[in-house]
C-alpha cells in the first residue's frame, strides 16, 4: 500500500518513492518507415526507464544538488517532483507549494508580451492581479530586459526567456523551489544575481531542488547531493563526497568534466 502526506513528519518536504518513468525511443519518423520496419520484422520503438525506482526523501529547508550526465534523467525527475509528470510506478509526495524555473520558456504564451505573460505566469503560480500588480517592478526589474518587455514572448531569446521566467518564479511565495540549470543560459552578471537570489531562497528557509553541472556552485548553494546514472539513483549524501563520485566514476568519460570544477570559469566566472 503506498504512503500518504500523513505518514512523514511535517518536517518533510519531498518523498519519492521507487518511482519511475519509462519513455519510448523510436527509430523511425514516418508512417511508411514504421510499416516497412515492421514487415521486414524489425523494432520500431525501445522502451527505456529516464527514471528508474529512485527513493529518497527531503526535509523542509534542504539544499540539493542534482547531477549526472546529461540525459540522466536529472529534468525528468525534477518534472516528477512538480507533478508537471507523472510516474510510471512509485509515488511523489511534496508539501507546500512549488515554483521554480524547469524548462525555459515553458508556460509563456508566444504570441503575448512579456508584460502579459508574466500576470499569467504569475496566476497560475497562484498570485491574484494585485499581487502581481505589487511585484511587477521587481519582476520586470530582475528579468532586465528592457523595451522588450512589451514584445512578444515569441520573439524573444533563449536567454531573455529564461531571464523573465526565472524573474517570475522568484517572486512566487512558495515552499519548494527547483531550479533547471537556471544558470547554463544567460550572461555572467545575470547568473551572479540568480546564484544570489537562490542563496536567499535557500537561507529563508526553503528547499531547494538545483540541477547543475557545476561543481562550484553545487558546492556553493548545497548541503547535499544527488546522482542519477541513466535514470538510477546512484549517490545521495555529501555535497564533496557526491563531486568525488562524480569525477571518480569513470575519468576517461570526457563528459566527466562537465561535473567538476573546470565548469566554475565558465559557468560563473574564476572569481566565485
Ligand atoms: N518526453 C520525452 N519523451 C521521450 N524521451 C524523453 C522525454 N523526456 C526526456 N526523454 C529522454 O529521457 C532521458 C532523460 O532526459 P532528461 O532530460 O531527464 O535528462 P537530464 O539528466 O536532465 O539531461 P541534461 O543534463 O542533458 O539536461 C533522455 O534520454 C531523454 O532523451
Amino acid at each position: 500500500m503506498s504512503s500518504t502526506a500523513k505518514d512523514y513528519p511535517a518536517s518533510t518536504s519531498i518523498v519519492v518513492e521507487d518511482v519511475s518513468k519509462t519513455f519510448s525511443l523510436r527509430f523511425h519518423r514516418t508512417f511508411k518507415q514504421v510499416t516497412v520496419a515492421k514487415l521486414r520484422g524489425q523494432r520500431t520503438r525501445e522502451d527505456f526507464n529516464a527514471v528508474d525506482h529512485v527513493s529518497f526523501t527531503v526535509e523542509q529547508g534542504e539544499s540539493i544538488g542534482l547531477m549526472g550526465l546529461n540525459g540522466s534523467g536529472k529534468s525528468t525527475l525534477l518534472k516528477l517532483v512538480n507533478g508537471t509528470m507523472r510516474p510510471d510506478t512509485g509515488q511523489v509526495l511534496t508539501r507546500g507549494r512549488i515554483a521554480g524555473l524547469i524548462a525555459t520558456g515553458a508556460g509563456f504564451h508566444p504570441q503575448l508580451s512579456g508584460r502579459d505573460n508574466i500576470y499569467l505566469n504569475a496566476a497560475v503560480f497562484g498570485l491574484t492581479e494585485q499581487e502581481t500588480k505589487d511585484r511587477f517592478d521587481d519582476i520586470a526589474g530582475f528579468a532586465d530586459i528592457g523595451k522588450h518587455l512589451d514584445s512578444p514572448v515569441g520573439n524573444y531569446s533563449s536567454g531573455m526567456g529564461s531571464r523573465l521566467g526565472f524573474a517570475i518564479a522568484i517572486n512566487v511565495d512558495c515552499d519548494i523551489f527547483l531550479a533547471d540549470e537556471v544558470l547554463a543560459v544567460g550572461d555572467r552578471p545575470f547568473k551572479r544575481k540568480c546564484m544570489e537570489k537562490m542563496e536567499e531562497i535557500r537561507d529563508s528557509g526553503r528547499t531547494l531542488f538545483y540541477v547543475s553541472h557545476a561543481a562550484a556552485s553545487v558546492r556553493k548553494m548545497c548541503d547535499r547531493v544527488l546522482v542519477l546514472d541513466e535514470g538510477r539513483l546512484v549517490f545521495d549524501g555529501d555535497v564533496d563526497e557526491g563531486l568525488a563520485f562524480l569525477n571518480d566514476e569513470d575519468d576517461a568519460d570526457p563528459r566527466k568534466v562537465r561535473a567538476g570544477e573546470e565548469e566554475l570559469d565558465e559557468e560563473l566566472g574564476a572569481d566565485v
